[in-house]
């Protein structure tokens, strides 16, 4: 049984905990700290539990040749990847502007260290989880120092194998002893076509990891899946969010409008109410309509008094008044009639001899 876990103060993840909704801006912010801003905002208005960001000291994510690599495609903003990039990367001191806005605004701020140094610069800025992108999920040494820090982690899974999710989980838990984990089924594919979010590798995770909580990263187009997934248990959920899907940048399309996001939100919480609990048995909101369709136990001839009722006695049928449930119909053969009961009158309780 997985232990409750608090992934921001005050917010749990877990059973009978509402799923923890990661607003993800990315790079969704065109490389402006007022869209940023905005889109803090927007993450606040929807009712997401938190707001995330990527964080990235580009020399220690990248080699140099990687940083010189062309990018010329529709979506890029510079020459090369590393143009690209840099263009796209908040500074230090505006990353903290961020996270002060987004405090001030009452909402939790994380972001994904893509390196150790971001690592470090996120560990310095008193975030309440780490938030590892699927890039790095088989980046053990940081794995490892991300739960150095003793925060929570919340490792998504895209592009890897079971084997290497194994030894991350065993990477952080060789230093967790009791993990402070999410684990997220994701697939790296913007947008991901429905068939290959493969939802379904949530419960092989639950199976494998059962100290381990279990969410879901969508890429998908709308927000279909990721109830489905709320739906399969998923605890911690994570999308983008943008203002226009038609945006130049490689997360756009996969993301979500404000108000979709707001929907989406709002959807998520009507999914979880309607997954109640597992006891089956009649609910109080039904007792209307038992009264007025809710079959019960009729004769289908003339009966007299002193007949012993076989099953060609009795049907079931919307009776008034409402007799014998038709659940009872089995009890009720074989039971002495102690009056006589018209053709199509219902049998009542207290028409039959019990002995
Ligand atoms: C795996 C990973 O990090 N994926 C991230 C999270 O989903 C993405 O936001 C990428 O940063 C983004 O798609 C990169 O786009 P470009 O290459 O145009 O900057
Ligand atoms: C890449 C990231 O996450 P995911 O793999 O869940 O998209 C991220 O958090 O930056």
């Amino acid at each position: 049984m997985t232990k409750n876990l608090e992934l921001c103060s005050g917010k749990y993840v877990g059973n009978g905990y509402p799923c923890f909704i990661i607003a993800e801006v990315g790079q969704n912010h065109q490389g402006n700290i007022d869209i940023a801003k905005m889109l803090i905002e927007t993450a606040k208005k929807g009712g997401a539990d938190c707001v995330k960001f990527q964080k990235s000291h580009l020399n220690s994510k990248f080699n140099a040749a990687a940083l010189a690599r062309k990018y010329h495609e529709t979506n890029s903003w510079g020459e090369t990847y590393g143009d690209h990039k840099s263009y796209l990367e908040f500074s230090v001191d505006q990353f903290i502007e961020l996270q002060t806005f987004a405090h001030s605004i009452n909402i939790p701020f994380t972001a994904s260290p893509m390196d150790e140094v971001s690592l470090e610069l996120l560990n310095s800025m008193d975030v309440p989880f780490i938030k590892i992108g699927s890039g790095d999920a088989n980046n053990f040494p940081l794995l490892r120092k991300a739960a150095e820090t003793g925060r929570p982690i919340v490792l998504s899974t895209g592009m890897q194998s079971m084997s290497s999710i194994r030894n991350a989980v065993s990477a952080i838990t060789e230093v967790q002893r009791r993990p402070r984990l999410c684990l997220l089924q994701c697939t790296s594919s913007y947008p991901t076509p429905p068939n290959q979010a493969h939802l379904r590798v949530m419960e092989t995770f639950r199976k494998e990891f059962p100290d381990v909580h279990i969410g879901y990263s969508g890429h998908e187009k709308g927000y279909a899946i990721s109830l489905a997934a709320v739906a399969l248990g998923a605890k911690v959920i994570e999308r983008h969010i943008t203002f226009d899907k038609t945006a130049k940048g490689s997360d756009h399309t996969c993301s979500l409008e404000p108000e979709e996001f707001t929907r989406f939100v709002k959807d998520v919480r009507e999914v979880e109410a309607a997954l109640g609990n597992p006891d089956k048995v009649p609910l109080p909101c039904e007792y209307p309509v038992i009264k007025k369709l809710g079959k019960t136990l009729v004769a289908t001839k003339d009966l007299s008094a002193g007949t012993i009722l076989n099953q060609s006695d009795i049907v079931a049928k919307v009776a008034e008044p409402q007799g014998i449930s038709a659940e009872n119909i089995l009890s009720v053969i074989g039971k002495k009639l102690l009056k006589d009961v018209k053709c199509d009158e219902s049998i009542l309780f207290h028409d039959l001899l019990y002995e």
